[in-house]
Order: structure tokens, then sequence, then C-alpha cells
């Protein structure tokens, strides 16, 4: 599990250990880090040209002391300073040391361009969203074949990880320390971080974190292997009430993914049309109501629809919500959602789904965009109205609790970005709900099932496009290649 604590945790613990260890250590530790990263990246016999964006804090510093190690193999190192005080040392210091400091107004352009190497130093966790004026042309100019190696954070990113500013720098490497911060796994942010590098510098901290991530090694901790003492009806039995006479596939895709994840047993509710399709395309389903562990209700279901069968399903999904038993609620389904129910429940919206419902709930228009500029205080508003655990998709998906359940967020970054496609969003359904019917819980159904859903469209198709069938199909296969790695 990949955790992440808030800027000012963070910030908390390093005074604690500060008081403890010689002035500068922390500093030298984490330089000394990301030196050692940059190193890595540069040719061992010298002679690349670096350029640190040396900002006004603590970041300068980290990147301005890591320079001159790496002026100490023979690489040719150049700061730039912007109108502000250098956070450490001077220009004649720091020239004593191998690095050549620009001062402001001095010809930044040419050294900039010809860097094969360029070291983001200016804002850290004491940064605020957005540049110091003076770096908004530098990153602007920073050249596309430079490697771009963040100090901690992308500068110009909210290190919250809530909003993303489109001239804030995209590193090509962040390389942090102590822990990762809210900003590398958030969706609004973690585009800008590239490949995420966690150097040690004995900082530990504890408690619930504020962002966690479920890696491949999580998989065997909690998904639900049967053993010799399951059958059928103790694995989870899950009940669908999904699609209608418009909507035929959403219901095949998410039970055949239900199926695939290794249910106990399915139970499937239409109406004529896509009954048909699931009889002939899932043999192991029964229909009609009946007892289960759990339900899912939504995909394709049309609560409007006057179709023959559609007020039957209705009546089904209705008293689904209306039971105590683990709900996932998708798509159409999400229409049926007014408040706070009793059982666990997990939503399943897409942005736009988001901001449909926050606006029924609140009365008062959220859009789209609302929701994708920040997609986490939007996910918690609608968790927090419903008191539901709330799956938000995308290319990064968000799985957000309730705030005063005091638990951390989980965010998950599995997939290829091949799998935006219709039905998508039908197959992960089918998974979270075969992990809810087991007996897991929203939080650990809604990230866990975003991660199989990912590598199995990752497993359908390595590199190239998939259909979401594909990725229904390749669910048994995903498990197995996560449960046996
Ligand atoms: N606190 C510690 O013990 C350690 C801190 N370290 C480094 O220190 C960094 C934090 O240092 P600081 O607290 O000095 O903060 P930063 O270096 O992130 O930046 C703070 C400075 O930037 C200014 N500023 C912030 N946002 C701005 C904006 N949008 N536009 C213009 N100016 C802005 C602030 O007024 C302040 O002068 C960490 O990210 C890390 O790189 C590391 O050396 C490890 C140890
Ligand atoms: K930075």
């Amino acid at each position: 599990m990949l955790r992440a604590w808030s800027a000012q945790r963070v910030r908390d613990a390093e005074a604690t250990l500060m008081s403890r260890l010689p002035e500068g250590e922390l500093m030298r530790r984490a330089a000394q880090g990301l030196a050692e990263v940059c190193r890595a990246r540069l040719p061992a016999s010298g002679g690349a040209r670096v350029v640190v964006l040396a900002g006004p804090g603590n970041n300068g510093a980290d990147a301005l002391y890591a320079a001159a190690r790496l002026a100490q193999d023979g690489h040719d190192c150049v700061a730039l300073q912007g109108d502000w005080p250098l956070a450490i040392g001077d220009s004649a210091s720091w020239s004593a040391a191998g690095v050549t400091v620009l001062a402001p107004g001095g010809d930044w352009a040419a050294p900039l361009a010809g860097a094969d190497l360029v070291i983001d130093g200016l804002l850290g966790i004491g940064g605020r969203p957005g540049l110091p004026q003076d770096a908004v042309a530098w990153v602007d100019a920073i050249p596309a074949s430079a490697y771009v190696v963040s100090v901690d954070l992308p500068s110009g990113q909210d290190p919250a990880g809530q909003s993303r500013s489109d001239t804030g720098v995209f590193a090509d490497e962040t390389v942090t320390f102590a822990v990762a911060k809210p900003v590398h796994l958030l969706p609004a942010t973690e585009a800008a971080v590239g490949r995420l590098t966690v150097i040690d510098i004995g900082l530990e901290l504890d408690g619930e974190p504020d962002v966690e991530r479920l890696d491949f090694a999580d998989v065997a901790h909690l998904w639900p292997v049967p053993t010799i003492a399951d059958d059928k009806y103790s694995r989870g039995v899950l009940g669908v009430v999904a699609g209608g006479e418009n909507y035929t596939g959403a219901p095949v895709l998410c039970c055949t993914a239900a199926v695939g994840a290794g249910l106990g047993m399915l139970r499937y509710v239409g109406t004529p049309a896509p009954t048909a399709l699931v009889r002939a395309a899932i043999p192991e389903a029964v229909h009609g109501e009946g007892r289960v562990q759990a339900w899912v209700v939504g995909p394709g279901l049309d609560i409007t629809s006057r179709a023959r069968g559609s007020k039957a399903q209705l009546d089904v999904a209705r008293s689904a919500l209306d039971s105590d038993l683990p709900v996932l609620v998708d798509a159409g389904g999400l229409d049926l959602v007014h408040g706070p129910r009793q059982g666990p429940t997990l939503l399943t919206p897409h942005a736009g789904e988001l901001s449909r419902l926050l606006t029924r709930l609140e009365g008062s228009e959220t859009t789209r965009e609302a929701v994708e500029a920040d997609p986490l205080s939007h996910a918690r508003r609608a968790a927090d109205l419903t008191g539901a655990t709330v799956l938000l998709k995308g290319a990064t998906t968000l799985v957000v609790p309730p705030t005063d359940w005091g638990l951390a967020v989980r965010s998950q970054n599995d997939a290829p970005a091949w799998l935006a496609t219709a039905g998508a969003g039908d197959v992960l359904s089918g998974v979270c709900g075969a992990l809810l019917a087991s007996g897991l819980t929203p939080l650990d159904a809604g990230s866990l099932g975003a991660l199989v859903h990912g590598v199995s469209a990752d497993l359908a198709n390595p590199g190239g496009p998939v259909r979401a069938l594909a990725v229904a199909h390749g669910i048994p296969q995903a498990v197995a290649h996560l449960l046996t790695r």
C-alpha cells in the first residue's frame, strides 16, 4: 500500500524529528537522496548540463545542494534565481561549490535551452498553487529533450492535490522525501508528477494517512480466496438489477465480470430483451429475485422506462435500496439515491453523473467541469450527503468514504488510457459488486475492484486498444495473475 500524508502532517512530524537532530541534518539527507537519483539519470562520465530552478524556500535549497554534488561529478551546473533572495548561501558561495547562479534579469534562456537535466526546486510543500512570477517563463521554456526532476512535488501544483495548474511544472520524475503527499496520488495533480521516487530521510509518520493506494501486493491480502469449507452461498450471492429494453449490453458486461470475479452465484433481474441476452451469454446466472448478500443496481437502468417488465424491475431496485444489504449503485440507479440508506453503500458515478447527483441533492447546479476541476471535494460532498462511499471514475479513480469516518481516501491508477471506452463502467460495477457480496467493505471493494479492472484492461491487449467485453472476460486471469505473482 502506498500512503500519503498532508503537507501539514509532514511538517509537524519534521519539526519533532528536527528538534532531535543536528541543524540541517534533514536537508542534508534530502539533498543527498535527490543527488543520488539525479546521478543515476546522468552519464557517469560527467559533462552534462544541469539547470536548477532555485526557488525562495527550502525546496530551492535542496536543489542547490544536490547540484553542488553533481558538480563534483563534472557536470556543468547552473542555477536560475528569480526576484527573491536564495534560501541559502549566495552566488559566491555556490560558485565556490561549483554551481553558477544566474542573478535575476540574467540571460537564462541559453543555458536552459541546452539543459540535459532540469532540477525543479521552485516550490515544495510550502508552495501555494501557481508559480512565482519570474518562474512562469522558465517553466514554459524547459526544452522537451530535458529530463525534469521535481524536488518534492512539481512546482505550481497544489500540494493537497485538489486542483490542477496547467502552467505548473509537469515532471518526468518527482523525488519526494519520507512519504508521498496527496499531490502525488490524487487525480487533479498526479499527471504532473511523472515517476515517483520516495527517499528515506528517517522520518516516520503514523496514524491514518490522508490518501492510500492499493498496490499489487495488497491483492493477495484482500481478495476473497475460497477455502475447502466454502460453498456457493458462503462465497457470496450477488443480485444484479440492470439493463432494459433499450440498454441490453450493460447487464451482459456487468454479469460477465461479476461471475468472472469468482462469485458463489449471480441472480439477474431484468426486462425481457436483456434477460434473453444474459441467458445466452452467462449460463451460470439464475433469474429473478431471491436471497442475495449484495446488490448491484443501475448499469443500463432507465428508471423512466415504461417498457414491458420495467415496473417490476424498478420495484426490485427500490426494495434493494430499502434493504440493509450492501448495494453498489451505478449509472441509472443513481437517480434512485435520495440520501443515506441503512446498509453499506458504494456509489460509482463518473464526473457527469456525480454533477447531476449533487445538483439534485443540493438543489443548486454543480457542473461536470467543476467536478473535473476538483474531483476530491465533490466526491467527498456526495459521500457526506449520502453516508455512502463514493467511487468517482476517471483516469485516476477515487474511492471516498464520508468525512466523519476518519478514513483515508483511496486513489487507484492502474488502467491504461485505452480503458476509457463504453461499457468499462459496467464491467467495474460487476467486479466491485462481487467483492461486496463476498463481504468486503465498500472502500475495499471499490479500490480493489478498480485495481483488478485496470490490470485486466492492461493484460487484455498490452499497449493497444481494449473493448469492455475483453476486460470482462479477462477478469479471472487478472485475478490469478495478481494472486500468483
Ligand atoms: N521541513 C524540513 O525539514 C525539510 C524540508 N525539505 C524541503 O523543504 C521544502 C519546504 O520548504 P519551505 O517550507 O521553505 O517551502 P517551499 O520551498 O515550498 O516554498 C516556500 C516559499 O515560497 C513562497 N511561495 C509559496 N508559494 C508561492 C507561490 N505560488 N508563488 C510565489 N511564492 C510562493 C513562500 O512565501 C515561501 O517563501 C520541502 O518541500 C522540501 O523540499 C527537505 O529539505 C527535507 C526537510
Ligand atoms: K519542486
